[in-house]
């Protein structure tokens, strides 16, 4: 579903990892490890193509990642309801339900987004993945403001989406309880200092 090969990536013009070579295939998830700054937020917007790599080679089809970053990516104005909805109709579907029953959302259908507390914001902006219908699911750090409860659920989200079919990446320091996925530690992967290649800053809040 998505490999690398060789990649070298690097940010504001400064090399970060190099030598970078993984294949996922369905039914499997990666969870990204490494200590603050390594790299982890680089590679995967390298993955979602918002920048290109410095070397090696990025193999994903057409319309098969959903890349959900560290911004939740919800519309303030609009309800939960109205957030799924738009997100489902980016994507050309329109089943919300299974969304909002997976993240306990419920109870808070009609509240504009910029009312919910933090936690509950970001179960919306995990939601959204489900609604996308695509079969690659990338998170950077998707647990900042759950709590156990909501971790679980996410936990559990990304199980059933596995159990799909589907494959996962993601970035996050804290043990989700996913002993079915795998960690590659990028540690060994840190670039030798040396001659970037240009900035390209897309605007990740979008996503
Ligand atoms: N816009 C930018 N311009 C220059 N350097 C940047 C920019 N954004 C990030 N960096 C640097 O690039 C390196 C990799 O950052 P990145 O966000 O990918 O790390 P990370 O592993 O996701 O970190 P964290 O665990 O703290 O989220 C860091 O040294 C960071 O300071």
């Amino acid at each position: 579903m998505l490999s690398v090969s060789n990649l070298a990536i690097a940010r504001g013009g400064v090399p970060v990892l190099e030598g970078l070579s993984f294949a996922l295939n369905a039914g499997e998830a990666l969870v990204l490890r490494g200590p603050n700054g390594i790299g982890k937020t680089t590679l995967l917007r390298t993955l979602a193509g918002l920048q290109p790599p410095l070397a090696g080679e990025v193999h994903v089809g057409e319309d098969v990642l959903a890349y959900a970053g560290h911004a939740d990516g919800v519309k303030p104005t609009l309800s939960v309801t109205e957030n799924l909805d738009f997100w489902a109709r980016i994507f050309g579907r329109s089943e919300i339900a299974p969304a909002i029953a997976a993240f306990d959302l419920e109870g808070l259908t009609s509240r504009a987004a910029q009312n919910l507390s933090a936690g509950q914001k970001r179960r919306l902006g995990l939601a959204r993945m489900m609604v996308t219908g695509r079969p690659v699911w990338m998170f950077d750090e998707p647990t900042v403001s759950l709590d156990a409860a909501s971790v679980a659920l996410f936990a559990s989200a990304v199980r059933t989406h596995l159990a799909g079919g589907g494959a996962a990446v993601m970035a996050t320091h804290i043990d989700l309880g996913l002993t079915e996925a795998r960690v590659l530690d990028l540690g060994p992967y840190r670039a030798a200092a040396g001659v970037g290649a240009a900035e390209f800053d897309s605007d990740e809040a979008f996503l």
